[in-house]
């Protein structure tokens, strides 16, 4: 991986966290460099949220966490706020706000208290809409907004703050393939600006597209390379149970799910049941 090059944006040492008095992450070190965009992979359950909100400093934890080389707990809570951008997992806040204030939203940090919004906010705004597509629609509630729509919204708003750092949970969520690309094309942008992207991912293929790839497993993390290198594959096949094809097409790597080598729900028998449509229409 290339980020010996970039300087380190948001790292952690021996990281661990509970849920319910459950241990979830294990003693888990990781350099996220600035300029990169990191992929986090793994399977159902390994940890991959839990990892970002601890980053975050959204849920309680054990070990270290520094933010442009300040531990974390240093940080006045706007200021960390200016460095740190967010976007979660079905955020469910603010649906009777317009778009537009939803993204404003973003902007509180750099406000102070009950300030209005100043022309540099404005704009922040304006452009994080018309990056993620949804200022024509500025004036909607964000309740009645699609599942896509709204993702794109919560997009604009973790944009709007203009961080160095940027965390997002599943941010491909609802999306369809153009706006994915675009987002695509978004995160390589703001990486390219400088920008530590950091974003928890369940598209594989998207995740091989990133910079760097951290590949998790049970609160762990198992490899952090890059997503070209056979040690990432390596730990993807084993993550993913020996289930994934990965192929090189046109110097781009992608993951095709295989089906298992014995495959109980696909024999026969299975469907001995099932009658089929035909037969039952008749
Ligand atoms: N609020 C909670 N209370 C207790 N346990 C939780 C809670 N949230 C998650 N967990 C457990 O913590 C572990 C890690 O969950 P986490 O959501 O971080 O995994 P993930 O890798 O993001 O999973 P997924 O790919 O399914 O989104 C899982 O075993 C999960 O059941």
């Amino acid at each position: 991986m290339t980020s010996t090059t970039h300087a380190t944006a948001l790292s952690c040492k021996d990281l661990s966290a509970s849920l319910q008095g459950q241990p979830v992450l294990h003693r888990l070190s990781l350099e996220l460099p600035a300029g990169q965009w990191t992929a986090i992979v793994g399977p159902n359950g390994a940890g991959k949220s839990t990892l970002l909100r601890a980053l975050a400093g959204l849920i309680p934890r054990l070990g270290s966490i520094e933010l442009l080389g300040r531990p974390l707990t240093e940080w006045p809570r706007k200021a960390r706020a200016r460095e740190l951008a967010w976007l979660g997992q079905n955020e469910s806040s603010g649906d009777e706000l317009s778009a537009q204030d939803v993204v404003m939203l973003g902007r509180l940090p750099h406000r102070a208290w009950l300030a209005p919004p100043s022309s540099a906010d404005q704009a922040a705004v304006q452009q994080a809409m018309l990056q993620t597509q949804c200022w024509d629609w500025r004036q909607r509630p964000l309740g009645q907004l699609s599942g896509g729509e709204r993702q794109r919204v919560l997009l604009a708003r973790a944009l709007a703050v203009q961080a160095q750092v940027l965390l997002m949970d599943e941010p491909l969520a609802h999306l369809d393939p153009p706006h994915q690309a675009d987002w695509l094309q978004l995160v390589r942008g703001l990486a390219r600006a400088g920008v530590a992207v950091v974003s928890v991912l369940h598209e594989l293929n998207m995740a091989l597209q990133a910079d760097g790839l951290v590949i998790m497993q049970a609160g762990r993390v198992l490899c952090h390379g890059s997503p070209g290198e056979a040690d990432s594959h390596r730990a993807l096949q084993q993550v993913f149970d020996e289930r994934l094809h990965l192929l090189e097409v046109q110097g781009q790597w992608l993951a095709l799910p295989t089906a298992p080598l014995i495959a109980p729900a696909a024999s026969p028998a299975a469907f001995s049941n099932v009658v089929p449509l035909k037969q039952k229409a008749d």
